[in-house]
C-alpha cells in the first residue's frame, strides 16, 4: 500500500488461481460447498482511494469498458458497505487500474472489492481489524476474503472461510487470455447438470493430501500433476475451443494445464521464469488464446501493508 498524498491510497490487489476446485452438492442457498485452493498470482489491479465530498469511480486499463460502473461494480459496493458498518457518509473518488482479465475465473472483480474496502478503511481512518474487513468481503463475495488474505489458501464453506497453506518456494504460471467472459453462475449450473444427467451424487469436497505435500516441498512437478478442477468439465462444455488452448501448453512442455476457476483463462503451470517466458511466447503467436501473460505465485493479498499478509511472501 502507498499513501501519497495524505488524501490518497493506493492498494495493488493480485488476481487468483485455483489449485484445487472440489465443487459439493448445491445447497437450498444455491451455493455449492468448496474446497478450494486458491493461490494469488502476480497480475495485480490497482485501487486508488483520494478524498472528495461525493462519490464516484473510474475505471482505466484495456478492458475497462467491460467493468460496470454502477451499483453491480464490486468495488463500488465494498465501499457502500464498508461506509454502512463504519456508520459515515460514502465520500471518496475511486479509481480502478485494471490488468486482470474481466469475467475471467481470475476473480478480478473480487480484487477490486478487496482493494477498495483496505483504500477505503484507510482514507477514512476507520481503523477496523482485519478480522472485520473479512467479514465485510465475504458479504460481497465468495472470493473476496482471498482478494484480502493473498498467499495460497484453502476456502471452505462457499469459499470465503480461509486458512493458509505453507507453500515452499514460487511458482510459475503462464495464463491464456480468452476472447469474452464465462458467467461463474452458468458454469455452476452447467456443472450441476452434467452431473445429473450422469446420476452423480456429488460427496462432500475434500483437501487432496497430495496437492498439500507439494505445495509445502516446493515440489512443482508433484503440484502439475495434482491440480484439479470441478468446473473445467463444465466450462471446456460452455466454451469448447478451451480443450485446444489446454492441450497446447501440455503439448508445449506446461507441468500442469487448468481452467483457472470458472474460466475461460486456462493456467499453465511451469518449471521455472524461462520456460514461463518460452510458453507464453509460443502461445502469444498461436490461435488458442487472445494472449498469454507470465505471472508467479504465491504474492500477497491487499491487506499487505495493512499488517495481515504472510510472512516471506512477495
Ligand atoms: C468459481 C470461483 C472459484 O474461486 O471463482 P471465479 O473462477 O468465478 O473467479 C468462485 O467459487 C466464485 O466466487 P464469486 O465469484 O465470489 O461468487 P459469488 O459472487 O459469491 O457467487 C456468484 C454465484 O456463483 C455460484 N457459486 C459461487 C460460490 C459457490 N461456493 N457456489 C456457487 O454456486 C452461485 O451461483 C452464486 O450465485
Ligand atoms: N470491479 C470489477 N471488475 C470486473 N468485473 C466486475 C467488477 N465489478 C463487477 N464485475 C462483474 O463481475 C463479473 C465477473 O467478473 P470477474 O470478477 O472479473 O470474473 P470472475 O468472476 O470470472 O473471476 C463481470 O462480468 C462484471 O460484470
Amino acid at each position: 500500500m502507498t499513501s501519497a498524498p495524505m488524501d490518497s491510497v493506493t492498494v495493488r490487489v493480485p488476481a487468483k488461481v485455483n489449485l484445487q476446485l472440489a465443487v459439493g452438492p448445491l445447497r437450498d442457498d444455491g451455493y455449492h460447498d468448496l474446497v478450494n485452493v486458491f493461490h494469488a498470482v502476480s497480475i495485480y489491479d490497482y485501487v486508488t482511494a483520494v478524498a472528495a465530498d461525493s462519490f464516484s469511480v473510474r475505471v482505466v486499463g484495456e478492458e475497462a469498458d467491460l467493468v460496470p460502473d454502477g451499483p453491480d461494480n464490486l468495488a463500488i459496493r465494498a465501499a457502500r458497505a464498508l461506509a454502512a458498518r463504519a456508520d459515515r457518509p460514502l465520500a471518496a473518488r475511486l479509481t480502478i487500474r485494471k490488468s486482470i482479465p474481466v469475467a475471467g475465473g481470475m476473480a478480478g472483480g473480487s480484487a477490486d472489492a478487496a482493494g477498495a474496502l483496505v483504500a477505503c478503511n484507510d482514507l477514512w481512518k476507520l481503523g477496523l481489524p482485519r478480522e472485520e474487513l473479512l467479514d465485510i468481503a465475504a458479504e460481497i463475495g465468495s472470493d473476496v476474503p482471498f482478494a484480502l488474505f493473498g498467499g495460497t489458501a484453502v476456502g471452505t464453506g462457499r469459499g470465503e472461510r480461509l486458512t493458509a497453506v505453507p507453500t515452499g518456494g514460487r511458482f510459475h504460471w503462464v495464463f491464456a487470455l480468452a476472447e469474452g467472459g464465462l458467467s461463474t453462475p452458468a458454469v455452476y449450473g452447467r456443472c450441476d447438470r452434467l452431473r445429473e444427467a450422469r446420476g452423480e451424487r456429488p460427496a462432500p469436497p475434500k483437501e487432496s493430501p497430495a496437492l498439500m505435500a507439494a505445495l509445502r516441498e516446493g515440489d512443482a512437478d508433484a503440484l502439475g500433476a495434482e491440480l484439479v478442477n470441478d468446473l473445467q468439465e463444465a466450462a471446456v462444455a460452455l466454451r469448447p475451443s478451451l480443450a485446444a488452448t489446454l492441450d497446447a501448453g501440455r503439448e508445449r512442455g506446461a507441468l500442469g494445464a487448468i481452467v483457472s476457476g470458472s474460466g475461460p483463462t486456462c493456467a499453465f503451470l511451469v518449471a521455472g521464469e524461462s520456460k514461463a517466458d518460452d510458453l507464453a511466447r509460443a502461445l502469444t503467436g498461436s490461435a488458442v488464446c487472445r494472449a498469454a501473460v507470465t505471472a508467479y505465485g504465491p504474492v500477497r493479498g491487499a491487506l499487505a501493508g495493512a499488517g495481515g499478509h504472510p510472512v516471506g511472501i512477495t
